[in-house]
């Protein structure tokens, strides 16, 4: 039997104040666990709302509807403040250099989830610190305790966030156009290191993109936004190789104009 959503979205639409049009308009999806979900769309299309949204990190002048129910079908119920901000899901953000405190140390700002969230000492929060930025693949994690963020490339830098992120080992991974700002070897890179992490530790991840091949090389499952509207949800071999939705079809076509190679192999 397969197992139930870790979250069910119903109808959810979001408003920021002043705005004429929703940013999200009546929303409807399912997050399956232990999966990675591609969020993609062109700039505007709502993806980070969704995703601050489904953090809890919505803006105050932000105001919403619908439903979102988390864990929905399971047998018991107990935990109602599921899921925690930082503790259950972690996020990362497109600038790294701005989701990083300059004025302290690498090894604090890792270590500060899990003295938080899971009430490690200071002492053991470093050393799983240390763990945490071998396991981000960078070299020499027992010297970075002490660096600075400035001492780090944009690369780095997004390893560290990421590090940050996963250190109260949360189960769900929000990655909001983690690799946009990076070149594109970078971006492979940081792309190839989430898909290990989530594998290995069997994190639920939320990528979200404006670049279809990125989604196509993460994710098991694509939504596709257009102006707030949710237009084409499915595994991702599917929705990219019979794309149901026109809107679906032009970001592909865009893709391949690109003369980049395609995404996959079906795809004519
Ligand atoms: N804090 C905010 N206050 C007011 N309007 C906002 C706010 N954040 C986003 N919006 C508006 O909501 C709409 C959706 O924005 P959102 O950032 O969710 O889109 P996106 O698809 O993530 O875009 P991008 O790819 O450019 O990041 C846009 O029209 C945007 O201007």
């Amino acid at each position: 039997m397969s197992q139930p959503p870790l979250c069910r979205i119903e109808n959810l639409s979001v408003t920021y104040a002043g705005a004429a049009h929703p940013a999200l308009d009546t929303i409807s999806l399912s997050l399956a666990r232990h999966r990675s979900l591609a969020i993609i769309g062109e700039s505007g299309s709502g993806k980070s709302t969704l995703a601050r949204r489904l953090a809890g990190l919505l803006p105050a002048n932000a105001a919403t509807s619908g439903t979102v129910v988390w864990n929905a079908g399971a047998e018991v119920q107990t935990d109602t403040t599921f899921p925690r901000s930082g503790r259950d899901i972690g996020y990362v953000f497109q600038d790294p250099g701005a989701s990083l405190n300059p004025v302290l140390t690498l090894g604090e700002q890792v270590a500060e989830g899990a003295v938080r969230h899971l009430g490690l000492s200071w002492k053991e929060a470093l050393s799983h610190a240390r763990d945490l930025l071998e396991q981000v693949q960078l070299p020499h994690p027992s010297a970075l305790l002490k660096a600075y963020s400035h001492q780090l490339s944009g690369g780095q830098r997004q390893r560290v966030a990421i590090a940050c992120a996963i250190s109260a080992r949360p189960n769900i991974l929000i990655a909001d156009e983690a690799t946009s700002a990076l070149d594109t070897i970078t971006q492979a890179a940081i792309t190839s290191l989430l898909d290990g992490l989530v594998r290995e530790s069997g994190m639920t991840l939320v990528f979200i993109t404006h670049d279809i091949a990125l989604a196509s090389s993460l994710a098991d499952d694509i939504v596709v936004l257009k102006s707030g509207q949710l237009v084409e949800a499915g595994k991702a071999t599917n929705v990219l190789s019979n794309p149901a939705h026109a809107y679906t079809k032009s970001l592909i076509a865009a893709h391949l104009d690109l003369s980049t190679p395609r995404l996959i192999e079906s795809v004519p």
